[in-house]
Formats: structure tokens, C-alpha cells, sequence
């Protein structure tokens, strides 16, 4: 029965810091976050705050020779995902778990094209309302790691990290179909993540004007349309399944895209929107509502970087 007793996770953002927090009162040392020295420095100089409680974390610069790790977890932005991999590349042996928690429906892709590791397990989390200002997270649910083997079977790598989560009380849900999971959490994030951005609105908002959500869902039909082209078949169900999410996560808190807005940080648009009108385009479903939120994203990012 394999355990795991080493884990290394890049990206102490949001959902690094909320789920790290968890395993790092597990592990102790044997959870070791990979940075680069102003990272480590800025990490160390305050401490991690995690809710109301600080931590410090065992940090290891990038490229530093290493026994490999039993699991790596990703919970970098999109974009920083192939500096992440270089830097964590030396904690990757072949037996290595690995664990992807970005959202969109690229990130395994990429990272078995960066290592050959036949050891990733496809996964998403849901339900969280982590809100970070800089070394400070805040959330009111943690919610789940939905996670399953891509060929849908229940492998010693699932089992094991199933322990692990038992373990660090970390919620979770081994999925049936997860590239079915993952396709419904990003029709999700397309939705609200990008009309939150647009609107600068927590998610309150859309719990308690129809109008917003219904926007939000116009969006997200257009996945659903997608998903039908390349063989994931969402439905509306799928849809509908997220609305009593939505509704159990803090009127305060805002999504990670709207968290960018506000900061000036580049957003995940190109891995949202930007996936979908390619898609579309590709497989000739009209894409109109992610069409303007592209557009108005990006024109939304260089207003930022010219008031810099
Ligand atoms: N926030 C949320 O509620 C949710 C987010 N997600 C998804 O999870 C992913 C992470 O999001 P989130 O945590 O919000 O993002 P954040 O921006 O809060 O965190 C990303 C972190 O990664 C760090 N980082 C980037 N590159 C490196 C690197 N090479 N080495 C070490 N650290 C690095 C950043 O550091 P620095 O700040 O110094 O650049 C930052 O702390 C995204 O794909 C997002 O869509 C999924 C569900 C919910
Ligand atoms: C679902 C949601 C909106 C919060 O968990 C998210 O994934 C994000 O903020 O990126």
C-alpha cells in the first residue's frame, strides 16, 4: 500500500496557503514549499497567515538537488505553470504523485508534456472562497479537492492520496469521470470568475441579482455547447449542480479573477475566455458572450498596467 510521507507544493497563493496550511499541520517539515529567494524571504519575514493563524513553512529554493517527493502539488496562476514546473522539476522522481489544483482544463496537459510523469492525478477544488492579500489568505469554506485517475480507475495513487486527505482533514471527492469534473468546473469559472472580474462584484452579488447570474450563465451555456463537440456532454444539469455552490460561498468573498483585478496581476483570461473562442472557433459554435468578456478583459488589464 503506497503512503505518503513527502510532499513538495509550488505556489503559496490562495489555495496553496489554505490547503498547505492543512498539511503543513500534518507533515510538519515533510511538507517543503518550493520558492526563489525573494519569495522565501518575504514568506518568512511576516509568516504565512492563514485565517487567524500564522505559519512557517519548511522553504527549499528552486533547481535544489532533492530525494523526490511522494506528492507535488501545483497551485500556481496559469501562466506562471511552466516556471513553476522548471523549478520543482528536481522534487519529480518517476513515481512521483502529481497534483494540479489550477483551474481550466490545460494544466495536466501541460505538465505531463513538461516531465513524462505517468503519475498525475487530474483534480480541480471547488466550493473554496479563499481571498488572499499578499501574505494573507482568508476563507470561510475550504471546500473540496474533487480529484480521479484519467483512465477512471481507483489506482494506488488515488488510494493514497485518499489517506493523505483523511489524514490533513482535507475534504474530498474521488470523481467518476474527473475530465468530466474538470469541464464542468471550468464552464464555472467562465461564467463567474470572468463577469465578476467585469463587474468587480464578490460573489453577494450574484447570489442576489438574477440579472448578474443570468449573465454569468450566458457565459457558461457556451461551454456547455463546446463540451458537446469534444465529447464531455455538460448539460444544463451541470449548470444547475453549481448554483447551490455558489450560494454556500462568503457574499464577501471574490474570485480568483476579480482577486488580479483589484490587485493589477495579470488574469487567467487567455486559459478562460480565451480557451473557449478558440474552441469555438475550432469547432464552429458561435462564441459571442466570451468573445466581448475576452476583449473587455484584456482592454481591462492594460488600463491597469497604464495607470501603473
Ligand atoms: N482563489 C480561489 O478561490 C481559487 C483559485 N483557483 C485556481 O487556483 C490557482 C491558484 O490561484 P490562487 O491561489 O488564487 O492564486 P494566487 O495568485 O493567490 O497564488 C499564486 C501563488 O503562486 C506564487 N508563484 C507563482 N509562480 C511561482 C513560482 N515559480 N515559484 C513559487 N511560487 C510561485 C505566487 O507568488 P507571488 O505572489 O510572489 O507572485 C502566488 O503566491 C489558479 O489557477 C486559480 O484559478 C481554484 C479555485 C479557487
Ligand atoms: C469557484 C471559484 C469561483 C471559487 O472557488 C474559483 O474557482 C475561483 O475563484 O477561481
Amino acid at each position: 500500500m503506497r503512503r505518503i510521507n513527502s510532499v513538495s507544493l509550488i505556489g503559496l497563493g490562495a489555495i496553496g496557503a489554505a490547503y498547505g496550511s492543512k498539511l503543513q499541520n500534518l507533515l510538519g517539515d515533510s511538507l517543503t514549499v518550493v520558492a526563489n529567494k525573494e519569495r522565501i524571504e518575504r514568506y518568512q519575514s511576516t509568516g504565512l497567515k492563514v485565517n487567524d493563524d500564522v505559519f512557517y513553512f519548511n522553504y527549499q529554493l528552486p533547481k535544489t538537488s532533492t530525494a523526490p517527493a511522494d506528492l507535488v502539488i501545483f497551485a500556481v496562476k496559469n501562466a506562471e505553470l511552466n516556471q513553476a514546473i522548471e523549478e520543482v522539476k528536481s522534487h519529480i522522481g518517476p513515481n512521483t504523485i502529481i497534483l494540479s489544483l489550477l483551474n481550466g482544463i490545460s494544466s495536466e496537459e501541460d505538465i505531463y508534456e513538461a516531465t513524462k510523469n505517468e503519475h498525475i492525478l487530474y483534480s480541480m477544488c471547488v466550493g473554496i472562497d479563499a481571498v488572499r492579500n499578499n501574505t494573507s489568505t482568508r476563507y470561510s469554506s475550504l471546500g473540496k479537492i474533487c480529484y480521479g485517475d484519467k483512465n477512471q480507475c481507483l489506482s494506488s495513487d488515488v488510494l493514497a492520496l485518499k489517506d493523505l486527505f483523511d489524514d490533513a482533514h482535507i475534504a474530498y471527492e474521488i470523481a467518476d469521470n474527473i475530465w468530466h469534473t474538470i469541464w464542468a468546473k471550468f464552464m464555472f469559472n467562465v461564467g463567474i470568475n470572468q463577469t465578476s472580474a467585469v463587474l468587480r462584484a464578490p460573489y453577494g452579488i450574484f447570489q442576489n441579482t438574477p440579472l448578474a447570474y443570468e449573465w454569468a450563465e450566458s457565459a457558461m451555456y457556451e461551454v456547455v455547447a463546446i463540451s458537446q463537440k469534444v465529447g464531455v456532454q455538460l448539460t444544463e444539469e451541470d449548470m444547475t449542480l453549481y448554483r447551490p455552490i455558489l450560494h454556500n460561498l462568503s457574499p464577501n468573498g471574490k474570485t480568483s479573477m476579480l482577486q488580479d483585478m483589484e490587485a493589477g496581476r495579470k488574469t487567467e483570461v487567455e486559459y478562460f475566455a480565451g480557451k473557449v473562442c478558440a474552441l469555438g472557433r475550432k469547432f464552429n459554435v458561435p462564441t459571442p458572450v466570451n468573445d466581448q468578456l475576452y476583449k473587455v478583459i484584456q482592454i481591462m488589464e492594460e488600463i491597469t498596467k497604464y495607470h501603473k
